[in-house]
């Protein structure tokens, strides 16, 4: 550690958005910006490097092992494990999907419906691209993968690509049952139209099949002198210059160094300006800790306000997932590749899931609500947008093997809260997204309300695969039954759901007279020169998985960091990560992993050497999966 250096920035989490946001800054050699993270170095860990491994770090030294409370919403009160990654790269070391499928739509509505300025679809999509490294499938890929390039990125830090095999069984009988019930099934999505299924690029390298992430982007630039990562470094609260009235200055970032090299638990360090990117379960109580946060959760544990703002910890959401397949079928699965994750991704605006009933008197709920207690009302404005202007509200996300096809809510109208509830700064924060908190008057009846989407849509759209052809004749049964009543099949839902892990929220970006935490600059309200960067800023749940917009919210605010500098503003001196550039095509090495399937979906080595490619996957037989489902319902570790 250098105590005297003083720093630009100084970023609390080398996370997904953190790390890549610190990349991009450094490519300035004159910002010189420290970041520090609680976690591990784990990015030689096969678990991470080998994408069909994703999720063997849960539970072990590079997850922060983080439980929801008793959530009264979900069938027996079950807490949820809301994994988070906990080493460089943050959570992005544990997932694998890029693939920006927020529409033009949706996020345009930052700018102009949440008065955003400077956040919209153009500026967030070329944020988006500039984070990608693309590569086109090979030539021989499937008709259904329809990439195209000009959509995507070309020398951004993250590589992404579409797996080097696809699954008959989506594009033979799943895409032409789509079309013949009469859905859409577009090609590439990056465009800024979402609506529809299809392939989705996975952030992958193709030149050595390993995962690309904020973790890997940093293995290329690790040399640079002017970007110091310490590592077993957990930020504690923020060191004040001056609080006295008007916006309150930081000084810097204390820490506690967590690998026992040092007793010294008093550590710190001085930066301009300070970033948290600790993510949603770990910059709320960064800030609550430093004194910005509502007083009557501060006082109580003796930590003294700095600034009155009770917003933060607030909007922390959860999208709502059915766990369990409710579609199996008879296909024998030929992998022609060795992985086993798929990326078909179908996205649908409530129209086209709800029967007209349904969504007719949905629509008459919203249309006569003004508010709903625990979402600000300029959030509740969004969501009726996204529903009456067609936006995807609903995801069936084929996935793992063939035995996976798993529907959820995109954007819950349950929001809950992130906060401290202790004065040890390393106790783990209280975690309550809240679900099914949210009830509606649908007809006559009245219904908790992401529930009630939830199975209707997915009720609604099983039947329509079950009853198209060439799906229908490879569907073997339906579970929960398409034909049961609707109460009936919304109570199994209601048993098979819970975390889809896509929590966003807790720091909202929004005016702070709507209940906002930063403002469109990043900056905390009541500060001076404290700002978020990670996924607890987002306003509200975007319909889509959160890592891609994580990597252009890091990469926008990067910009936008620049400009308020007055650095150097480039997005060009990326180096070379990987073998290819722009618009290359993937060249996949002819070589595979050999991997078996636990009952999770996880994989996990056939051998205890991983690194030794020598080909074959064994496919499970469907009694593990029932007991994989016993498994997984005392304690869901979904993977999406
Ligand atoms: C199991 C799982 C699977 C997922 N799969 C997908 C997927 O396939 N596609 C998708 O789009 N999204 C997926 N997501 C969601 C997505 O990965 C996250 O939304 C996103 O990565 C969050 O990024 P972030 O920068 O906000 O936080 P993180 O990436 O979690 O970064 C926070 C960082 O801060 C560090 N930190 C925390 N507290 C402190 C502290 N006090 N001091 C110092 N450092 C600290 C953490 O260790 C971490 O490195 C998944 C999430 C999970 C949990």
């Amino acid at each position: 550690q250098n105590t005297t250096q003083v720093y630009d920035y100084a970023i609390a989490g080398a996370g997904t958005a953190g790390l890549l946001l610190a990349i991009v800054l450094t490519e300035d050699p004159s910002i010189n910006v420290a970041v520090l993270e609680a976690g591990l170095d784990g990015r030689t860990n096969p678990n991470i490097t080998i994408p069909e491994l994703r999720g063997e770090i849960i539970d072990t030294e590079y997850d922060w092992d983080y439980y929801s409370t008793v959530q009264p919403g979900l069938y027996e009160n079950r807490s949820q494990a809301v994994n988070r990654g906990k080493t460089i790269g943050g959570t992005s070391a544990m997932n694998w999907m890029i693939h920006n499928e927020d529409s033009r739509v949706q996020l345009d509505i930052w700018e102009s419906l949440l008065n955003l300025t400077g956040w919209n679809w153009e500026t967030l999509s070329t944020a988006f691209r500039e984070s990608e490294m693309f590569f086109a499938p090979p030539a021989n890929a499937s008709s259904a993968e329809h990439p195209n390039p000009a959509n995507h990125g070309s020398s951004g830090y993250i590589c992404s690509t579409l797996q080097r095999s696809v699954l008959s069984l989506l594009s033979d009988y799943v895409t032409p049952a789509l079309l013949n019930a009469g859905y859409a099934v577009p090609g590439d999505r990056n465009g800024g139209n979402v609506t529809g299924a299809g392939f989705l690029p996975l952030a992958i390298c193709p030149g050595n099949y390993t995962r690309s992430y904020a973790g890997s982007a940093y293995t290329a630039v690790q040399d640079r002198q002017n970007l110091h990562l310490y590592t077993n470094a957990q930020v504690t609260n923020i060191s004040w210059a001056s609080t006295a009235s008007g916006n309150v200055t930081a000084r810097g970032l204390n820490y506690v160094d967590t690998s026992g090299r040092t007793s010294n638990n008093s550590l710190s360090i001085h930066a301009d300006e300070i970033i948290l990117s600790s993510g949603i379960a770990g910059s709320p109580p960064i800030l609550e800790r430093s004194g910005i946060g509502n007083p009557d959760i501060l006082m109580p544990l003796n930590i003294t306000p700095v600034v009155n703002l009770s917003s933060v910890g607030t909007g922390l959401r959860d999208p709502l997932m059915m766990q369990y397949q409710p579609l199996q079928y008879n296909f024998s699965v030929e992998f022609t590749g060795g992985e086993y994750a798929q990326n078909y991704i179908d996205l649908r605006p409530a129209q086209d899931v709800l029967s007209a009933a349904d969504y007719n008197a949905a629509s008459t709920w919203l249309n006569s609500t003004a508010s709903i207690p625990g979402l600000e009302d300029a959030q509740f404005t969004v969501f009726k947008h996204l529903w009456f202007t067609r936006q995807p509200l609903i995801e069936m996300a084929w996935q793992y093997s063939s035995t996976q096809s798993m529907p959820y809510t995109l954007v819950p109208l349950s929001q809950g809260t992130v906060h401290i509830n202790s004065s040890d700064p390393m106790a783990a924060p209280v975690i309550n997204p809240n679900y099914n908190s949210v009830t509606a008057t649908i007809g006559n009846e009245t219904v908790s309300w992401d529930i009630w989407l939830l199975s209707r849509a997915s009720q609604f759209y099983v039947t329509e695969l079950a009853s198209h052809e060439p799906f229908s004749s490879v569907l073997t049964k339906t579970d929960p039954d398409h034909n049961l009543s609707p109460a009936a099949y919304q109570q199994i839902v209601y048993e098979r759901s819970g975390t889809s892990q896509h929590l966003t929220g807790g720091l909202p970006m929004l005016p702070r007279s709507a209940g906002g935490v930063v403002d469109a600059q990043m900056l905390v309200y009541g500060t001076s020169n404290v700002r978020v960067v990670d996924g607890s800023i987002f306003p509200y749940q975007p319909s889509a998985h959160p890592m891609g917009l994580t990597y252009a919210v890091a990469v926008h605010a990067a910009k936008i960091l620049q400009q308020i500098k007055g650095s150097k503003l480039t997005y060009t001196e990326v180096p070379a990560i990987s073998n290819g550039s722009s618009n290359a095509t993937a060249s996949f090495p002819n070589v595979r992993p050999t991997v078996t399937y636990d009952p999770r979906g996880s994989a996990v080595p056939a051998s205890s050497s991983v690194g030794v490619y020598t080909g074959g996957v064994k496919k499970l037989e469907m009694s593990e999966w029932v007991l994989g489902f016993v498994v997984v319902a005392l304690g869901w570790n979904v993977l999406m």
